[in-house]
């Protein structure tokens, strides 16, 4: 939901008209830039305010106030009173208002207003800031509003950002900017309709999610020597990254699941004991229920009561039963008496039956008897919505009597290695190649989580086959995940043809981590379901960290995790740890054994580079580690840090 976005453009379109105020016009050009500043294609803004005053410098004045200092909008979109008639006085409340003019955005609308109508030299336009706000002056016309819109359109996400100062974007704006080369000047768009003139019009549409970075040019994968020399792909914080994917995670419907399947599952129901337990009173200890005021002394022996008999006896005062653990306390009985504290007096048949014993202590009133409800009362509530069910659990609902549970619906995941040189490890290796390894870490961990998997093999890198099997899995699951093929290289096809073949919605390509930096998210419609793709790098440690990070929360939450995220705690680390420029997640062992007031001590495990799988193998944990920065190069040892908890 656009409105939910943290970082939508908040958009206020104002219309400057005495007739349309006094409802003696209606108001097209308002409407029309409402659709235009929505458009998805375009600016992607929410509109939050629209308002329409008359030509006096007070109303605008008082409003723009309002949007700004109270409403805090990103946009403000005047339209109207920008001419030469005596009661145009937009430009005079704006200036009133404004902290800092922006003229570049006044002069691109009369460039290019100039070369559809000469007079288009008689706007007097203004455009600035007032604190985080961006305020635009548009010509009152439907046409004229439109066309200006247009010519600033391009430029004012990346304003935007700048005056919200979201650094990932605004650096990645400029740097695609600059790849890109000089951009062609601003032209009118066609009316009516909301088709705002674009830098990149031309170009697919790849959105960012929250990020509202300029759209993404694709170069013809065919045409190696015109790829880009830098990614196309803003690179876009850790926190950011998971949100988007969180944003787009729904939590399934539950499903009735036995209890034989049931495992891992998440509970979506309240469960409480339909009985108590144990149902009956019975022994704790094996030996003779007894009436306790009868004391120490002889005792004859009346029959025994084994567990698994219906609880139908009764003591005679003055007599013993023989009694097992677990069975039930004959009626008349209060007490029961462990065969240790106990001597035979008597037997008969052979042995095969006890005729008399001495009691030796002295029992007290309900010693070892296991009252009704004692375990567990009727009615207790056992697990709620959210309780993972675990062996206890599972345990737990037998032993009342429950094996029918409204579980959380588990997604089912497609899972896929792309790459020329992956070679399935039962086969022969033949020169050049690998074996796949990704598949197999990530097939398993999903059956560690109980998640049903589909296997989609391993895919070569042309662009058919990674299409076709992308739809396959579609087909088949309801996230996919793919290894390999995201990065710079001709043969990384992932993310040209989840946007480009599959019309897949991109809204990362990039994330400021290490390792993981290409990882990638798309969110796809097929057969009128949502699916989610998570193209991880394929360097195998660079597909696990990021399979922890985003993968799993994502699963998580489906499934009805009520806390999806990973677990993070205090360590002490071992050794120097030299910092990154990118915030790095290195492998590490915790170890509680020698803890220090509960903080485990950190070691790496050795060599981190992406490839180097072994160092996933002592790994219960990842040291997040900051990026380096002027300030601090490394992590001196003895420190604290992050650590993100693999397994315990
Ligand atoms: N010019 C640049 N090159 C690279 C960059 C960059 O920014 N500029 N990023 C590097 C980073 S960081 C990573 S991570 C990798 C990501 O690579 P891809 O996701 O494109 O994956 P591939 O190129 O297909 O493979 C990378 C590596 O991993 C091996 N691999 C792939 N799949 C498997 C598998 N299923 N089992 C085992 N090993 C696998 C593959 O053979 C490669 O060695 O890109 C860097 N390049
Ligand atoms: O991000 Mo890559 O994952 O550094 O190896
Ligand atoms: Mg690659």
């Amino acid at each position: 939901m656009a409105s939910t976005k943290r970082n939508t453009i908040r958009v206020g379109i104002l219309t400057v008209s005495d007739t349309c105020s006094r409802k003696e016009a209606v108001d097209k050009s308002g409407p029309n830039l409402k659709k235009l500043a929505e458009d998805t294609d375009g600016l992607d803004g929410v509109i939050v305010a629209t308002g329409i005053v008359p030509d006096e410098i007070s109303n605008i004045k008082e409003t723009l106030l309002e949007w700004s200092d109270v409403k805090e909008l990103d946009l403000i979109l005047t339209t109207g009173g920008t001419g030469f008639a005596d009661r145009d006085v937009t430009p005079e409340a704006t200036k009133s208002v404004l902290e800092k003019e922006a003229p570049g955005l006044a002069m691109v609308m009369l460039m290019g207003s100039l070369k559809i109508t000469p007079l288009a030299v008689l706007s007097r336009s203004v455009c600035g800031i007032r604190k985080r706000t961006l305020i635009v002056n548009l010509p009152g016309s439907l046409k004229g509003s439109q066309e200006c819109f247009g010519f600033v359109q391009p430029s004012l996400s990346h304003a935007i950002q700048l005056l919200k100062g979201e650094r990932a974007c605004v650096k990645a704006t400029h740097k695609e900017l600059a790849a890109s080369g000089p951009q062609p000047g601003p032209q009118p768009g066609p009316l009516p309709g909301p088709q705002p003139i674009n830098m990149v019009s031309n170009l697919p549409t790849v959105s960012h999610g929250h990020h509202n970075c300029q759209k993404i040019r694709h170069h013809d994968v065919e045409k190696v020597a015109r790829r880009p020399r830098d990614s196309i792909y803003p690179v876009i914080p850790l926190k950011d990254a998971l949100k988007i994917v969180m944003d787009h995670t729904p939590v399934l419907q539950p499903e009735v699941v036995d209890i034989n399947d049931a495992l891992a599952r998440i509970v979506a129901e309240e469960i409480k004991a339909p009985i108590s337990l144990p149902p009956f009173r019975n022994s704790i200890k094996d030996g003779y229920a007894v009436l306790a005021s009868d004391g120490p002394g002889v005792r004859q022996v009346m029959s025994d009561a084994i567990a698994g008999d219906a609880p139908d006896l009764e003591l005679i005062p003055g007599h013993v039963i023989r009694i097992t653990t677990g069975a039930p306390i004959p009626k008349g009985a209060d007490a029961v008496v462990q065969v240790e504290d106990t001597e035979l007096v008597e037997e008969a048949d052979d042995g095969r039956r006890e005729v008399s014993i001495k009691i030796l202590s002295t029992p007290t009133p309900g010693q070892d008897i296991r009252p009704i409800g004692s375990d567990l009362q009727e009615g207790t509530m056992l697990v709620g919505p959210g309780s993972k069910l675990s062996p206890p659990e599972l345990g737990l609902l037998a032993s009342v009597g429950i094996t029918k549970i409204k579980c959380y619906r588990r997604p089912v995941v497609g899972v896929c290695s792309t790459g020329n040189e992956l070679t399935e490890p039962s086969e022969e290796l033949p020169p050049g190649h690998i074996y796949d390894s990704n598949r197999i870490t990530m097939l398993a961990t999903l059956l560690e989580m109980n998640v049903p998997t589909v296997d989609v093999g391993i895919t070569p890198d042309t662009v058919q086959a990674t299409k076709d099997v992308l739809l396959k899995a579609a087909s088949q699951s309801d996230v996919i995940v793919t290894t390999g093929g995201v990065s710079m290289g001709e043969k990384d096809l992932l993310k040209y043809v989840l946007s480009e073949e599959l019309k897949a919605t991109l809204h990362f390509g990039r994330i400021f981590i290490k390792p993981g930096k290409p990882t990638t998210f798309c969110t796809f419609e097929y057969e009128g379901a949502k699916k989610l793709f998570f193209s991880l790098p394929g360097n195998p440690v660079s597909g696990i960290v990021t399979f922890n990070h985003f993968v799993l929360p994502c699963l998580r939450r489906m499934m009805g995790y009520t806390n999806p995220h990973l677990k993070r705690i205090k360590c002490r680390v071992m050794a120097d740890l030299k910092l990154d420029p990118r915030p790095e997640f290195q492998r590490a062992h915790l170890d509680w054994q020698s803890a220090e007031d509960g903080v485990p001590l950190a070691s790496t495990t050795g060599n981190q580079i992406s490839s180097r799988l072994i160092s996933m193998l002592q790994a219960n944990a990842l040291l997040a580690l900051p990026s380096q920065s002027d300030q601090q190069k490394m992590i001196p040892k003895g420190s604290l840090v992050e650590a993100v908890v693999l397994r315990l």
